[in-house]
C-alpha cells in the first residue's frame, strides 16, 4: 500500500479506499456509513446526497470519524470556485474537487483560497476525464487526440496550478506516475473487483491493478454499497491489496 502523500492525510487511516455514498437521503447514507469502519475507509459525498442533505450530513459523517471527500466537481468562474472551495474547507472536509477543464486560472484561485487554512486545508483534486467517458465521447465534444493524452494534459495543468492531485481512471495512473512523479495524489473511480458489474463505468480496473499502477485512493461505490454485506465486501477488497 502506498504511504499517505499529503499533510492532510489522517495518520490513523492508511486505507486507500473511499466508499461513494451515492444516496438520495441522509437516512440511507448514514445507515450505510454505520456499517462501515472509519478506520478501514473514507467516504465520498457527491452531488445527489449533497443536493438533498447539504452540510449537515457532511458534518454528521465527520462526527462519526470519517474523512469526507466532498465530490461536487466545481467548474465555474475563478471567484465562484474559490469561494465554494473555501466553504468546503470550513466544513472540515478532507478532500474537495474541481474540474481541471475549468483551466489553470480557476484552479489557481481555488488553491489560493485554501492557503489560509494551512495544514487543515482539504486536499484539492482536479477531475481530468470522467471514468464513464469513452474515446468517442471526447471527439463528440471537440476533444481530439484520445483519452490518455487529454488526461495527461489536464493533469499537468493541475500540477502546474499547485493542486494536490487528480481524479482519473486507474488505467491512466501509471503514465501519470511516469510523467508527473510520485508527489501527486491519484484518485481513481471506476474500480471493479473481479467479477462485479461495470454499470455505467467504461474505463475500469480491479483494486489490485489500480494499486499496482500507483494510485493513492480508489473510489468504490456500488460494488460495496449494493452488496448484500457491505462491510464484508469492503474487508474482502482490502484483503486482496
Ligand atoms: O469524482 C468522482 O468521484 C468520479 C469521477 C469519475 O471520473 N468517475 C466517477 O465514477 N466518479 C464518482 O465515483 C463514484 C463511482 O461509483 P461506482 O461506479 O458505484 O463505483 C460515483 O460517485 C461517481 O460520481
Amino acid at each position: 500500500m502506498l504511504p499517505p502523500t499529503n499533510h492532510n492525510d489522517s495518520p490513523s487511516n492508511d486505507s486507500p479506499i473511499i466508499v461513494a455514498l451515492d444516496y438520495p437521503t441522509a437516512l440511507q447514507a448514514l445507515a450505510m456509513a454505520d456499517q462501515l469502519d472509519p478506520a478501514l475507509c473514507r467516504v465520498k459525498v457527491g452531488k445527489e446526497l449533497f443536493t438533498a442533505e447539504g452540510p449537515a450530513l457532511v458534518k454528521s459523517l465527520i462526527k462519526r470519524g470519517f474523512d469526507v471527500f466532498l465530490d461536487l466537481k466545481f467548474h465555474d468562474i475563478p471567484n465562484t470556485v474559490a469561494k465554494a472551495v473555501a466553504v468546503a474547507a470550513e466544513m472540515g472536509v478532507w478532500m474537495v474537487n474541481v474540474h481541471a477543464s475549468g483551466g489553470s486560472r480557476m484552479m489557481q484561485a481555488a488553491r489560493d483560497a485554501l492557503t489560509p487554512f494551512g495544514d487543515k486545508a482539504p486536499l484539492l483534486i482536479a477531475v481530468t476525464v470522467l471514468t464513464s467517458s469513452a474515446e468517442s465521447e471526447l471527439a463528440e465534444i471537440g476533444l481530439e487526440g484520445g483519452v490518455e493524452q487529454q488526461v495527461l494534459k489536464l493533469a499537468k495543468l493541475a500540477k502546474g496550478a499547485g493542486l494536490d492531485g487528480v481524479v482519473c481512471s486507474a488505467r491512466e495512473a501509471s503514465i501519470l506516475r511516469q510523467e508527473i512523479g510520485e508527489d501527486f495524489t491519484l484518485v481513481t473511480p471506476g474500480i471493479r473487483p473481479e467479477g462485479s458489474a461495470k454499470n455505467d463505468q467504461v474505463r475500469t480496473l480491479t483494486p489490485v491493478e489500480a494499486l499496482t499502477n500507483g494510485v493513492n485512493y480508489m473510489v468504490i461505490g456500488r460494488p460495496v454499497t449494493q452488496s448484500a454485506d457491505p462491510s464484508l465486501a469492503l474487508r474482502s477488497i482490502i484483503e486482496t491489496l
